[in-house]
């Protein structure tokens, strides 16, 4: 799997913030969507332009390049994605999303489905899985599988931060993926969460803590 990890200093100030204990609601969801928006620019850099006809400003015909095809559908991994949809929407305002439930059990750390809803012409789009954390790697997996199941054969993947671990198992099943990470941390501990992390992403983004 190819690994993009954004180093880029806004990306960097970003996340610390992310990083700090006793972060508020309000600054988390604010962060979050802020580094999806960061990490969507550099995701979508490889998407296919097509020249198309188009009136100038003065009534000249003029040729402008427009992104190709069916273009893009956004998977935010219920809850903790929806925390970069906003991010993510901000710079793709026209994409169809689709919706993946997941959990991950708190003892087996594997992931249980509760919800799907995929849009039309999945075999036609790029899907850009968006989801903060990759621990185990367990709840990627499970999603990659059910969209490839769907028939889609392009996919990326954003999250704000990885493990070693995790990538290790999405590699195993997905090698062809493309990961865009803010950034890849030391590993997980005893109950399957990322150091450093961000402790729980779902919990504070929705205020469940
Ligand atoms: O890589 P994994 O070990 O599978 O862990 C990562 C998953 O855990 C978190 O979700 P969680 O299960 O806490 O659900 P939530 O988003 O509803 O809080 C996170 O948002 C990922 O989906
Ligand atoms: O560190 C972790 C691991 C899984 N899910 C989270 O929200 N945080
Ligand atoms: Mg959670």
């Amino acid at each position: 799997m190819n690994v993009h990890t954004i180093d880029h200093p806004l990306v960097k100030h970003k996340l610390g913030l992310l990083r700090s204990g006793g972060i508020s609601t309000k600054h988390f969801r604010e962060l979050a969507n802020e580094l999806a928006t960061l990490l969507t620019y550099e995701a979508t850099q490889g998407l296919e332009l097509v020249e198309e006809p188009a009136e100038g400003w003065n009534g000249t015909p003029i040729r402008i390049e427009q992104i190709k095809g069916k273009k893009v559908t956004i998977v935010p991994i219920l809850r903790a994605g929806l925390g970069m949809l906003d991010g993510v929407t901000t710079l793709l305002p026209s994409a169809r999303i689709s919706v993946v439930g997941l959990y991950r059990n708190e003892e087996t750390l594997e992931p249980v489905p509760y919800f799907e809803k995929f849009v039309q012409d999945l075999d036609e789009r790029l899907a850009i899985v968006i989801d903060p954390m990759l621990a185990t790697g367990g709840s990627m997996v499970a999603t990659l599988d059910m969209l490839k199941a769907k028939g889609c054969q392009r996919i990326k993947v954003i999250v704000l931060v990885a493990t070693p671990e995790g990538i290790a198992r999405v590699s195993r099943s997905h090698p062809e993926i493309e990961l865009y990470t803010a950034a890849v941390d030391e590993g997980l501990d005893s109950n399957g969460y990322i150091v450093p992390g961000l402790g729980d992403a779902g919990d504070k983004l929705f205020g469940t803590r």
